[in-house]
């Protein structure tokens, strides 16, 4: 049978439980997913002075053809955002900035640094969303940065926040979308500490000096993310979840939830709905930890399926910034945002195509036997069969064919980078 067949035949069976399916795919392309630059060059960047990378992240395979010029990363990301249905977003590093050769301190960066980068997402009608980078600099190579005991590297990485919160300002002007400027920071103990305190009013304190320079949310929102360890800081993360949740709640910030930040058995789908309780918006750092924060390419695994349930169920497919933060160099780059940027939009899809509203009455009623049973029988209905006809539709390759794509521009671009 056709893909348009298929989909017929399938779209039958989604219509029995009352799901208008051109309306969910309708709705689907314009949920935005935030794609991250630092797949495509091992979170390195672009600085005259590189430094090694740090901050207890680690990115691990050699997988030749990386991007090393911003022309490079940008014409890899065009490759993916071919491969991917929808229009989406670029998430950058302040590292990724643009400075023809010379030294910028990263407390002097400004946005003519990105101007290359407003102009190509222009001319591929994105949306860019922005990081200060806490990490890889001399001024952090002790593991803090604005929790760090000496005020003059507290207040250098305070200056880099704010001039991020101005850049990612400029990105929202120019584009006529907020950008989301998330703050990480790597500071933390290796080993238990004598005192947890001390290093998290810093932190407070700091966060509170970079945020009281107002900007326009039309133009600039501010996420802070949290994290339960890094390699280095296995004791103690003074950014912790609580310390996040806290600061987010309390000055109306979004929090942001990185699926690798927590302990293993631990879900950020559990999460979504009890953090939308108390605040309007949220963030996500989708990834995939294996044994650690590991960073894998995200899969189309159950705790996936359940984030675009959370997501879908609670109707805030436009409260929560769905960013993804994966760094994986043992595959081919370009097909690892492809996999888990069609793997997020799946799960969203899976979700839209699910009866919610009936399912949540199954549970009001207390009627848990045909609540699973349903919620199994989902998993074998021809999701595919519709996730096809959208990639169709919305004009990328349908199914593996992908993958053909991947491998010409690996035989052609990739192979002939030194
Ligand atoms: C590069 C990102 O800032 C980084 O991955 C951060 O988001 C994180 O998750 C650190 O573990
Ligand atoms: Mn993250």
């Amino acid at each position: 049978m056709s893909i348009q067949e298929d989909y017929q035949t399938a779209k039958k069976q989604y219509e029995k439980w009352g799901i208008n399916v051109e309306e969910v795919l309708e709705k689907l392309q314009d949920v935005p997913i935030s794609i991250h630059c630092w797949q495509g060059d091992d979170v390195v960047g672009f600085e005259t002075n590189q430094q090694e990378l740090s901050g207890g992240i680690d990115v691990t395979g050699n997988y030749p053809g990386k991007a090393t010029t911003p022309d490079e990363l940008r014409s890899d990301l065009e490759k993916a955002l071919s491969l991917i249905p929808g229009k989406h977003r670029v998430n950058l590093h302040a590292i990724y900035g643009e400075t023809n050769g010379e030294v910028v301190e990263r407390d002097q960066l400004e946005p003519k640094h990105f101007e290359n980068w407003v102009n190509w997402a222009k001319e591929n009608e994105l949306g860019l969303d922005f990081n200060p980078t806490l990490f890889s600099h001399e001024k952090s190579d002790d593991g803090f940065t604005l929790a760090h005991p000496d005020k003059s590297i507290r207040d250098f990485w305070i200056r880099h926040c704010i001039a991020s919160r101005k850049i990612a300002a400029y990105f929202g002007k120019e584009l006529g979308t907020p950008a989301l400027t998330n703050i990480w920071i790597p500071d933390g103990y290796k080993d238990i500490p004598s005192d947890r305190l001390t290093p998290r009013k810093r932190l407070k304190e700091s966060l509170d000096e970079i945020y009281a320079v107002e900007i326009d949310e039309k133009y600039n929102e501010d996420a802070v993310e949290s994290k339960l360890f890094g390699i280095g800081s296995e004791a103690y993360v003074v950014g912790s979840h609580e310390f996040y949740m806290g600061y987010a709640l309390k000055n109306n910030k979004l929090c942001l939830l990185d699926t690798g930040h927590y302990h293993p058995t631990e879900v950020v789908s559990n999460k979504i709905s009890a953090m939308l309780l108390y605040s309007d918006k949220l963030a996500l750092h989708v990834s995939r930890p294996v044994r650690w924060d590991s960073d894998h390419v995200v899969i189309l695994d159950d705790e996936l399926r359940e984030i675009g349930l959370e997501i879908v169920r609670n109707d805030a497919l436009d409260k929560v910034s769905i960013g993804l933060d994966f760094f994986d160099a043992s595959i081919n780059r370009v097909a690892a945002w492809t996999i888990g940027t069609r793997n997020m939009i799946k799960s969203l899809l899976y979700a839209m195509l699910t009866p919610n509203e009936y399912m949540k009455q199954l549970q009001e009623d207390g009627n848990f036997t045909e609540r699973l049973a349903l919620m199994e029988e989902f998993k074998t209905y021809p999701f595919g069969a519709i996730w096809n006809y959208y990639c169709e539709k919305m004009g990328v390759p349908v199914g593996e064919t992908w993958l053909d794509e991947v491998k010409s521009y690996e035989d052609a671009v990739l192979s002939k980078r030194i």
